[in-house]
């Protein structure tokens, strides 16, 4: 089978070394020029880590840990309280026991498969044109001009694909604004900063949070959820806007924010990889049209709020590359792709189910309401110092979904 992959972020990678296991000829367009190393931390968990255990990377993805001793809150005078402090073999933290770079994840994915005889990268190459999607094949050109035939386009390329507005009627492709945004990017580390998660909040419903990386670096977040309808459209408006829009709103935005806010708001023009992003999730009627299908953010970004988009990324890509495993030599992929949405859609859709009031309690916009999640977090924090407090593993983590077994995907010595 040969396949074309758009997107080399961690769907597409994790995809490319399952089918390359079976024998698939792949291709990867990326439009990046090098791989991007950029991204904050993400959460691998529940049947994500048993994929990456498949995969043999695990240990990897300790090496690269962030190094983060746990999660804290910061008060308004600047001081720390109720940690949560990451335990061993144990999930009582929001710092992960896989905390891990994207951008990290992503290079541990493309070094585990570009050299494998079966996998090209083709970095700096977009799909121009999807020219025909039939019975036969699948035909597209590319951005280096060649046209180019597959039996299967797997669209991984992110929320805000171009080829899936291509191939898919834009009915099809619901986008759901969760009324927040977020900005985040590295500021150089002082001797005064730690090894926690720090999170701010200051009032207004802004949030500020600072993390370490391995690299000897430090990761800053501004997050918000507008107050009114004139600050909903400002912030609407840069999210469509350039740098220079976005940084000046988070300066007069954040001026007044307390804590850290004035480092982070000067630190902000020298990053090399500042990043602006409206909240929203992806949801998609068919995730499949003939020979194309959608896979990841691209199909089913679930947004931040849920820790959940690389695990979905990973486990997706694993059912996709299991279903088309059962295929006969020669079988039009469509029967594989209605197997992969109809064993991964229930899953999918409970993740996305985000409480409406979420967002709103972990932005508190008044002094009394700020009051009332500090006192439910320093409670908790106490609870769960408690040896007894029912913990579990980042793997052993029930995220609710059954991982199938596919013979083919068990089988040792083709990688
Ligand atoms: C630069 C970046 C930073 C991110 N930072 C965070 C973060 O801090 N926290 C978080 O929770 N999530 C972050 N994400 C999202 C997170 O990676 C995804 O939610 C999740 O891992 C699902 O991965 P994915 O492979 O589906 O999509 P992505 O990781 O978004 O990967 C998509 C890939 O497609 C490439 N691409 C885009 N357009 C095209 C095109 N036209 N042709 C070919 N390739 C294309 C992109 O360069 C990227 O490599 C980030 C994504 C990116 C791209």
């Amino acid at each position: 089978m040969r396949v074309l992959i758009s997107g080399a972020g961690i769907a597409g990678p994790t995809l490319a070394w399952f089918l390359a296991k079976t024998g698939a000829k792949v291709t990867i367009v990326e439009k990046s020029p090098r791989l991007l190393p950029y991204g904050q931390n993400i959460d691998i968990k529940g049947s994500a880590v048993t994929v990456m255990r498949k995969m043999g990377l695990l240990d990897e993805v300790r090496r690269l840990n962030t190094t983060e001793q746990g999660t804290r809150f910061i008060d308004s005078r600047g001081r720390p309280f109720a940690p949560f402090p990451v335990k061993e073999g144990s999930i009582t933290s929001f710092t992960s026991e896989f905390e891990i770079l994207r951008g990290d994840l992503a290079g541990i994915l493309y070094k585990a498969t570009k050299d494998h005889q079966d996998v090209e990268y083709l970095l700096g190459t977009t799909i121009k044109e999807v020219i025909s999607n039939d019975n036969d094949s699948v035909k597209v050109e590319l951005s280096n001009g060649e046209v180019q035939e597959f039996d299967l386009l797997v669209i991984a390329d992110g929320q805000w694909s171009k080829a899936r507005k291509q191939c898919f009627p834009s009915e099809s492709v619901k986008l759901v604004d969760k009324d927040m945004y977020v900005a985040y990017w590295t500021i150089p580390r002082l001797p005064s900063d730690d090894n926690w998660w720090n999170v701010y909040h200051a009032l207004g419903s802004r949030v500020i949070t600072l993390r370490p990386d391995p690299h000897g670096t430090i990761r800053a977040m501004f997050s918000l959820m507008p107050c009114n309808a004139t600050q909903k459209k400002a912030w609407q408006e840069a999210s469509r806007g350039d740098k220079q829009t976005q940084e000046d709103l988070l300066r007069r935005e954040f001026a007044d924010a307390g804590w850290q806010a004035q480092r982070l708001l000067d630190s902000m023009d020298q990053a090399p990889d500042f990043y602006f992003q409206a909240i929203q999730q992806i949801r998609m009627s068919k995730w499949s049209s003939s020979r194309v299908v959608c896979l990841g953010d691209t199909a089913y970004a679930p947004t931040p709020l849920t820790g959940a988009g690389t695990s979905l990324a990973i486990i997706g890509a694993y059912v996709l590359a299991g279903e088309l495993s059962k295929l006969m030599p020669g079988e039009h992929p469509a029967k594989a792709l209605e197997a992969y949405e109809r064993t991964f859609r229930p899953h999918v859709e409970e993740v996305q189910k985000i409480p409406s009031f979420v967002p709103a309690i972990a932005h508190p916009a008044s002094a009394w309401k700020r009051w009332v999640l500090q006192t439910f977090l320093s409670t908790l924090s106490r609870i769960v110092a408690f040896r007894w407090f029912p913990g579990g593993t980042a793997e052993g983590n029930d995220d609710g979904f059954k991982l199938p077994l596919y013979t083919r995907l068990e089988e040792k010595g083709s990688q």
